[in-house]
């Protein structure tokens, strides 16, 4: 990985500009108040001839300071939007390229927070930091020069006050290493918590009117308060010390006395100890920004550390020579493979020497019990993950042998979740084809079953569908994703589960919408609905990630093999289900009859 201020390079030039701009303001600063003490000096030798050009050199140079001042956070504030644009577009292109599966496995909410928090974090520490770094260093090592060369007896005592705030701020900040990954962790925690209870609401109220979720939120940030105070009680005592050790006052105190003696030795004249006071009051006052700019070094850095994280998520290998599919066939060729950090090791085989071949236009199910591999599989074929063995063809090529656009041009999927964007419904169908034209829409939408529902939203076509599809239904949402993948058109079509969240009312609905879909399709439908695939072209049976059987419902349900055993509980699910409703209506009926 590389070091973490690599990442400020694109705007290196420009930071370093803005702190060039801010260390010369500093030098102009303090070049005025030297002025002002010659022209002070000048008024006490000469009171009646008033000193026009150091006057006026004092007034330019504090001008020029000022600007000079606003033009460096000018520099720094626009190298901090530069690199915001560039690190979210980097950012984003490269996830572009990352694999489905690690994006997944990193986790959507915690990819955001990096994209939009760190990312923030840093520029507000490019934008507010390296000027104020520049003043904090320049500010007091100028003024310490300038103090040497007009006397330094006066230098030697407010370089004494100087250092006894350096001791003082040294201890204070001596444990800030461990402390700030104490509170850096705590802080985490309460973000996390508090994403947590506000995402897990609409579940988790329904079970325990959120108290367990709230207490886990109390819990993270009373770990919070108590490591803040314990880092109060740690440095906070030394911390104000050395603040009221550092403030202007303690230095023009011994300024005063010191200057006052040397000035009645007759050793000091007035010009030059006016000189110092006006200049070396602020000198140690200035090195107070250190400190909170180790804090905010500390936070960059921890910002920086998990950019830089997202940033090595690996990219899917382009071909190295991109090729074409010559047909809509799908083809398993001794395929193995494992989540684990050793996926070929058995016990973390998901997939374990699958072969299949799925002809062009036929519908293919996969069936077997929870943690079977059926998700597995259906992932592989859009390369969420590469395989470890074996290979996936489709059309006679291999899939790692074509670019992510032809791949993605051949397949189209409908997931268990159906993923909608913050837009209208329109857009949403719209979503991969962004010229269709509104009747292809509507068409798309009619064949989905999801005409007549979007005609009844408020705004029809343009109704917006909410944050993530929130404000329909979990069928209705299945359904505009079918209209998505109709207006696609694609040879291949995944599903996983599609009905996995429709209600028995949208149900129907869905299996008629999807019946339209795969029409002339090469189909691959995992599910754990045996009555929707009886007409399947094949049945792929899988147990522990191995394809234990294959054939179609006829013969498979006449061996005595898994399927025959899937099938015979399905069944009695059904038979029960059957023989629960005339019961129930008896419970009902009994009701009835006791009002
Ligand atoms: N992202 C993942 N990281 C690690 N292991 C995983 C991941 N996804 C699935 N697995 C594991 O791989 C195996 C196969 O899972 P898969 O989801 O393919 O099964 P499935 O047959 O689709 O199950 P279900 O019917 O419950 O959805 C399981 O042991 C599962 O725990």
């Amino acid at each position: 990985m590389s070091k973490p201020w690599d990442i400020l390079r694109p705007v290196q030039r420009q930071i370093q500009l803005a702190m060039l701009l801010s260390g010369t303001s500093v030098v102009l600063g303090l070049a005025s108040l030297a002025l002002l003490a010659l022209v002070l000096g000048h008024l006490i030798q000469h009171p009646h001839v008033w000193p026009w050009l150091p006057m006026a050199l004092a007034t330019a140079s504090l001008a020029t300071s000022l600007l000079l001042r606003l033009s460096a956070f000018n520099q720094s504030h626009y190298a901090a939007f530069r690199l915001e644009t560039i690190l979210r577009t980097n950012m984003a292109q490269h996830l572009a390229q990352v694999s489905l599966g690690h994006i997944q496995q990193y986790g959507a909410g915690a990819l955001a927070k990096v994209m939009q928090d760190d990312i923030k974090a840093l520029h507000i520490f490019v934008a507010d930091s390296t000027p104020l770094y520049a003043r904090a260093t320049v500010a007091p090592l100028c003024t310490l020069l300038i103090l040497v060369w007009l006397d330094w007896r006066l230098a030697s005592g407010a370089v004494a006050v100087l250092l006894l705030g350096l001791g003082v701020l040294g201890l204070a900040m001596r444990n800030t290493g461990p402390m700030q990954r104490r509170y850096n962790a705590a802080r985490e925690r309460v973000n996390a918590a508090i994403v947590e209870f506000v995402q897990a609401m609409p579940v988790v109220r329904s079970f325990d009117t959120g108290h367990a979720t709230f207490s886990r939120y109390q819990q993270a940030l009373e770990c919070y308060r108590k490591v803040l105070n314990d880092w109060y009680q740690q440095a906070g005592f030394t911390a104000r010390y050395s603040f009221a050790v550092l403030n202007p006052l303690p230095t023009l105190i011994v300024l005063l006395g010191l200057g006052g003696w040397l000035a009645t030795q007759g050793t000091l004249n007035f010009a030059t100890w006016a000189a110092v006071l006006l200049l070396g009051a602020g000198m140690a006052e200035a090195v107070m920004p250190l400190m909170a700019l180790h804090n905010l070094v500390a936070r960059a850095k921890l910002s920086i550390g998990r950019i830089q994280q997202v940033m090595a998520l690996p990219a899917l290998p382009p071909p190295v020579q991109a090729r074409l599919p010559a047909s809509n066939a799908i083809d398993f060729e001794s395929v193995s493979f494992g989540y684990g950090a050793d996926p070929l090791s058995d016990d973390e085989l998901a997939l374990c020497d699958v072969t299949f071949h799925a002809a062009p236009g036929t519908i293919t199910a996969l069936v077997g019990s929870s943690g079977a591999g059926k998700t597995t599989i259906a992932r592989l074929i859009p390369r969420f993950w590469d395989v470890n063995a074996g290979s996936i063809r489709i059309g006679g090529t291999d899939i790692r042998d074509m670019t992510t656009e032809t791949l993605m041009a051949q397949v189209a999927f409908v997931f268990q979740e159906s993923f909608l964007l913050a837009d209208s419904v329109a857009n949403n169908i719209r979503l991969g084809v962004p010229e269709a034209t509104m009747e292809e829409v509507v068409a798309a939408a009619r064949a989905a079953q999801a005409h007549s529902f979007i005609e009844k939203l408020p705004e029809g076509y343009a109704t917006p569908v909410g944050e993530r599809g929130g404000l329909l239904s979990g069928g209705q949402r299945q359904r505009i994703t079918i209209a998505r993948a109709l207006l696609q058109n694609r040879p291949i079509l995944v599903l996983d589960e599609p009905t996995a969240f429709a209600d028995p009312e949208n149900e129907a609905a869905v299996m008629k919408a999807l019946s339209a879909l795969m029409r002339n399709k090469t189909v691959m439908m995992v599910t754990h609905r045996l009555s929707t695939i009886r007409e399947a072209d094949q049945i792929l049976v899988l147990e522990r990630g191995q394809l234990v059987e294959n054939g179609q419902h006829a013969e498979l349900v006449t061996q005595s093999g898994v399927y025959a055993r899937l099938w015979q509980n399905h069944e009695q699910a059904q038979r029960w289900a059957l023989k629960r409703q005339p019961a129930a209506l008896g419970d009902d009926d009994a009701k009835e009859n006791k009002r």
